[in-house]
């Protein structure tokens, strides 16, 4: 697929027309329903402040978590955040396809801007589907029509196949934002395969899709080197055979992880070079931290231990170029986030080229106020490794289906 060619902004005339732009302005969430970060949000300003300039009414469409973790939330907060950042009222209504939402839809005018509800408040919206499906569901037919263009900006979410990434562009002319532009063409160029070593870090919390596209690294050789961290690490320590303690087996139980055992075992005998971390901070049950080795861990585990940040950094150092995707731990609180901090400090001293993936590490080099030093910050995560893993990402498709159909290819 020719990325480069997909039409963007500079494309189309929204001077006078109703735009639907869809960002991801999935951010991480504190206790209190608290915005933790905004830079995900402040990387859609510029297009959003280039199609009010230019004259459209702008309706914006988001996600927020997933149903059933903790960060799914109204996009309350983000509407009030977006003003700030804008300098200019953003309105929200809270509701995505029903009637108040189409009414204000119905009613925004030019250089005005409109945040509608989170919008995996709809089943819908929660289903992976190709787009010739997803152009049916009720969300793509109740708003297409009150819209003269869908613009994507959404590069985080560019890797899932949900009606509001790959539903609109099969019925409405669309086109990249300047945020989906800026990514794609960052990670087209500076890219290099034939650099090495290329050492990636991966961890977070969502394990089934790092495996996944850890899969397609190893299988197209992409990464020299993978050092696992987070929750990621913890299903490989188990492939390996070790019992990481009731309190950590119970909790990757209950988060489906276990399943994933066989998978994980095969990529391991397979001689892909991954790397597990040698120790962890831990808290017991009566809220003690300690550090124990990963071969005898009793504590629920919380971040990696200071000797896998030595060994980690050491390999880090190595690399020419260092990927990085994921926090090592629970980074929200402040006695787990030194994992994560070493492992970025580590890499942007190390002299090589990074990547960083996903809102937390965007969050964690902010607060080491170095951010002068590297190479790429990309808005995704997943989206970033399934690009850099060579998977076609289904939002990039699905505008190339629709820039064929509507006459917007280029090039
Ligand atoms: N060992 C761990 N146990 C439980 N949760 C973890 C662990 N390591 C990291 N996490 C969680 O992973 C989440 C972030 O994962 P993810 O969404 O994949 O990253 P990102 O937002 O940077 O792309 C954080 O909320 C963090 O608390
Ligand atoms: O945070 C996101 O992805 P990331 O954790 O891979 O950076 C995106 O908002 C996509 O969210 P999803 O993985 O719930 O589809």
């Amino acid at each position: 697929m020719s990325q480069l060619k997909l039409p963007t902004l500079d494309d189309i005339d929204v001077s006078g027309k109703k735009v639907l732009l869809r960002v991801d302005f999935n951010s991480p969430v504190g206790d209190n329903e608290e915005l933790l970060d905004d830079s995900r949000i402040r990387a859609h300003v510029p297009t959003i402040k280039e199609l009010l300039e230019r004259g459209a009414a702008v309706v914006v469409v988001s996600h927020q978590g997933r149903p059933g973790e903790s960060d799914f939330i109204t996009l309350e907060p983000h509407a009030a955040k977006l003003s700030a950042l804008l300098g200019q009222s953003v309105q929200f209504v809270e509701d995505v396809m029903g009637p108040e939402a189409r009414r204000r839809i119905k009613n925004l005018k030019p250089g005005e801007v409109l945040l509608l509800d989170n919008v995996r408040f709809l089943a819908e919206e929660n289903i992976n589907a190709p787009p010739e499906v997803q152009e049916k569901t009720y969300l793509v037919r109740r708003l297409a029509k009150l819209f003269d263009y869908y613009v994507n900006d959404a590069f985080a979410t560019a890797h899932r196949s949900q009606p509001s990434i790959v539903g609109f562009p099969m019925v409405l002319p669309s086109v990249m934002g300047r945020l989906m532009q800026k990514e794609v063409e960052a990670l087209s160029k500076i890219f290099n395969p034939k650099v090495s070593p290329k050492v990636f870090v991966l961890g977070g919390g969502k394990v089934p899709d790092s495996l996944s596209i850890i899969e397609n690294i190893v299988e197209n050789k992409v990464a020299d080197r993978i050092l696992t961290t987070g929750l990621l690490s913890e299903l490989f320590l188990v492939a390996k055979g070790i019992d990481l303690g009731e309190s950590n087996m119970k909790f990757l139980e209950k988060k489906g992880i276990l399943s994933l055992v066989p998978k994980a075992r095969k990529l391991l005998l397979s001689g892909a070079p991954i790397d597990v971390p040698l120790d962890f901070v831990t808290v017991d049950e009566e809220g003690n931290v300690k550090v124990e080795p990963a071969y005898n861990v009793t504590g629920l585990i919380r971040d990696i231990g200071p000797a896998t940040i030595r060994s980690y950094s050491e390999l880090i150092k190595e690399a020419k170029v260092v990927v990085m995707r994921g926090p090592a731990g629970v980074m929200e609180d402040p006695r787990f986030r030194k994992g994560t901090k070493e492992l970025v400090r580590a890499a942007l001293e190390s002299g090589a080229f990074t990547i960083f993936g996903g809102g937390h590490l965007t969050a964690v080099i902010e607060e080491l106020g170095m951010k002068d030093r590297v190479g790429h910050i990309s808005t995704g995560g997943g989206a970033l490794l399934a690009f850099l893993s060579g998977k076609e990402l289904p939002a990039l498709k699905a505008l190339e289906i629709s820039a064929r159909k509507f006459g917007l290819i280029k090039g």
